[in-house]
């Protein structure tokens, strides 16, 4: 069988006036379905450049991306639109929640853009979140309103679940209880889940650990038996 994602000699260079910024040169890797990946690596390493590439937010200089079975970088803008849509989940580090709209509202907004989204009131529970529904982002924890922004990539029912430094702006335990709910969602739901850290220590919860430095991969590594975020400690 084909995996499921595939970078192949994937480059990216920004251009900045004369200036050049080779910021991938060259990475390879493959992702499974339903696989609880971690990219790791210093700040500049890569990391966002790669995941935002996967969802269809940025494009390669060169080399091919191939998601179940289709290659992302042909294509063209209209349809880069609709695999945003449709196929991507996208968690950020500072939630980027609509703040005149309630935590199920913002769930909603999402499910109105996309072909087979998830029942709200399930996803609002699956994240814990079934009693605070109504309230509005500011009424939130930052770890309340992580909970909102993955109900809301989840909610759309996509192909792959991203997330960029999700944890970020999170304390050490409510950090921790977002990853757990990554991890198990990842389990629970068979989705295909990738999140970005800079933290070495989060690494044993990975199915698959990418490790980035300076623009290409460093290792990549399988863990047989991933630690369950809860036993980790950093
Ligand atoms: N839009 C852009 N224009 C110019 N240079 C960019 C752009 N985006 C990223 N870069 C450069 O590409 C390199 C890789 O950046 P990237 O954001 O992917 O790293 P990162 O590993 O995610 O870092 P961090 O952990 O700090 O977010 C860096 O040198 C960065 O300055």
């Amino acid at each position: 069988m084909r995996d499921y994602i595939e970078f192949k000699d994937v480059k990216k260079i920004y251009k900045m006036g004369e200036v050049n910024i080779e910021a991938l040169s060259g990475v390879d890797f493959t992702v499974n379905k339903g696989e609880f990946v971690v990219v790791a690596g210093a700040s500049g390493a890569g990391k966002s450049t790669i995941l935002n590439i996967l969802g269809g937010m940025d494009s390669p200089t060169s080399g091919q991306i191939i998601v179940d079975n289709n290659e992302i970088n042909k294509y063209t803008n209209k349809e880069l639109i609709t695999y945003r849509r449709y196929d991507i989940g996208f968690v950020f580090q500072f939630y980027n929640l609509v703040q005149n709209l309630t935590a199920r509202e913002n769930v909603e907004l999402a499910t109105q853009i996309c072909k087979n989204p998830l029942d709200l009131d399930q996803v609002m529970e699956a994240v814990g979140l079934s009693h605070r529904k109504n309230n509005f982002p500011a009424q939130l924890s930052g770890g309340e309103q992580q909970r909102v922004a993955i109900a809301r990539a989840l909610a759309k029912n996509p192909k792959l679940l991203l997330c960029d430094e999700p944890t970020g702006a999170l304390d050490y335990n409510t950090g921790k209880a977002i990853l757990k709910l990554l991890q198990d969602t990842c389990r629970k739901m068979k989705m295909t889940v990738i999140i970005i850290t800079h933290n070495l220590a989060l690494t044993p919860m990975g199915d698959k650990v990418i490790k980035v430095k300076n623009g290409k991969i460093n290792s990549i590594t399988i863990n047989e038996n991933p630690t369950p975020v809860e036993r980790i400690e950093w």
